[in-house]
């Protein structure tokens, strides 16, 4: 069983401080993702947990270990495996030669077999990292990682160097490994879809700390702050004055999630606004198509927002259209 916890991390680089007292837990077995934008410090929380950077405060618990606080364990004896964004293969090896790298000689050949059944790549043994798509190099890459049972695996943007379709492909395969390793694993990325499919407790992350750690559903349905919901997804904002379960709003009166008074900001998902026969007139704006749905940019009563609407979009800049509210908003006082 290993759980990771993160309490109070503070660290930095000379004398820039980086992560200003992270706190963070992650299950035993459970997938998080480390979510924020450019430079807020998720690639730093990793290399600590990793050992590659000594932090200057607080504490790092792995499986009740203390790993990194009152006495610092240095990487290679903190069981934890880093699979980085690209190119970490020995390009000389073959595949069989990357996964077995380290590994005791009794039980190599057995044990590279198993993992390259693991991860789709049985009968690849034999390759060179340049004769393998991108995608299957980062399975080499898991494979590799996931060799020598680590207590937990660390993935730095593993995903960012393919093209949509084979990441989310490599994304389901990775998640599927992962649990059936039964591995604890943190996962850094800047892409809330990846966070918000794959991981069990998603980890918002701005200015070098930790501002809402829970599952992809809970950041998404309940953010803490207006920061977080327009970072995980798209916001739909609107002034409102909200007395207790509901608030007046441009759209009319919606219902909040919880019990609230005074002037504040509604938060609505673009798939919570209707467009059809009943409410407020409103306006299209424009329309852009994504295959499965359209976004439908609009106004009604002075507001901008975006409506999702499933498959093709009925309508086109310059309609007309009645703007309703599905589901209950969540209400940020201000
Ligand atoms: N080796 C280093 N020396 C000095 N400063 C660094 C070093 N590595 C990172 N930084 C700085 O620390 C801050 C956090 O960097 P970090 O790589 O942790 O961010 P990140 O959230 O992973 O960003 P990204 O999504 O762009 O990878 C940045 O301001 C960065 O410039």
């Amino acid at each position: 069983m290993t759980e990771l916890v993160v309490t109070g991390l503070s660290a930095g680089y000379g004398g820039t401080r980086v992560l200003r007292g992270v706190d963070l837990a992650v299950p035993s077995g459970a997938l998080a993702a480390v979510l924020g934008p450019s430079g807020c410090g998720k690639t730093t929380l990793l290399r600590a947990v990793a050992g590659f950077l000594r932090p200057s405060g607080g504490e790092i618990r792995l499986g009740g270990r203390v790993v990194s606080g009152s006495s610092f364990v240095l990487p290679e004896r903190r069981r934890a495996a880093v699979v980085p964004q690209e190119g970490a293969l020995f390009p000389h090896l073959t595949v069989a030669g990357n996964v077995g790298f380290g590994l005791g000689r009794a039980r190599r050949a057995e044990r590279v077999a198993e993992m390259l059944e693991l991860v789709g790549l049985g009968g690849y043994e034999r390759r060179k990292p340049a004769e393998l798509s991108g995608g299957q190099q980062q399975r080499v890459a898991l494979a590799r990682a996931l060799a020598p049972q680590p207590d937990l695996v660390l993935l730095d943007e593993p995903f960012s160097a393919l093209d949509a379709g084979l990441r989310a492909d490599l994304r389901a395969d990775v998640r599927r490994v992962l649990r059936a390793a039964g591995t604890t694993a943190l996962l850094v990325t800047h892409d809330q879809d990846e966070a918000l499919s794959m991981a069990d407790v998603v980890a918002v992350m701005r200015d070098g700390a930790v501002v809402q750690a829970a599952s992809p559903g809970e950041v998404y349905r309940r953010p803490v702050d207006v920061g977080v919901a327009a970072f995980v997804g798209e916001a739909v904002l609107l002034p409102a004055t909200a007395s207790g379960g509901s608030a007046s709003s441009p759209l009319g009166r919606v219902p909040l999630v919880g019990s609230h008074q005074g002037d504040g900001v509604l938060l609505l998902r673009p798939e919570q606004i209707a467009l059809g026969a009943a409410g407020v007139a409103g306006e299209v704006l424009g329309v852009s198509f994504h295959g499965h749905d359209s976004v439908v940019s609009l106004v009604a009563a002075g507001a901008r927002m975006t409506a999702r609407v499933s498959g093709g979009s009925a309508w086109g800049s310059g309609d007309s259209v009645c703007v309703s509210v599905v589901g209950s908003a969540v209400f940020f006082p201000a």
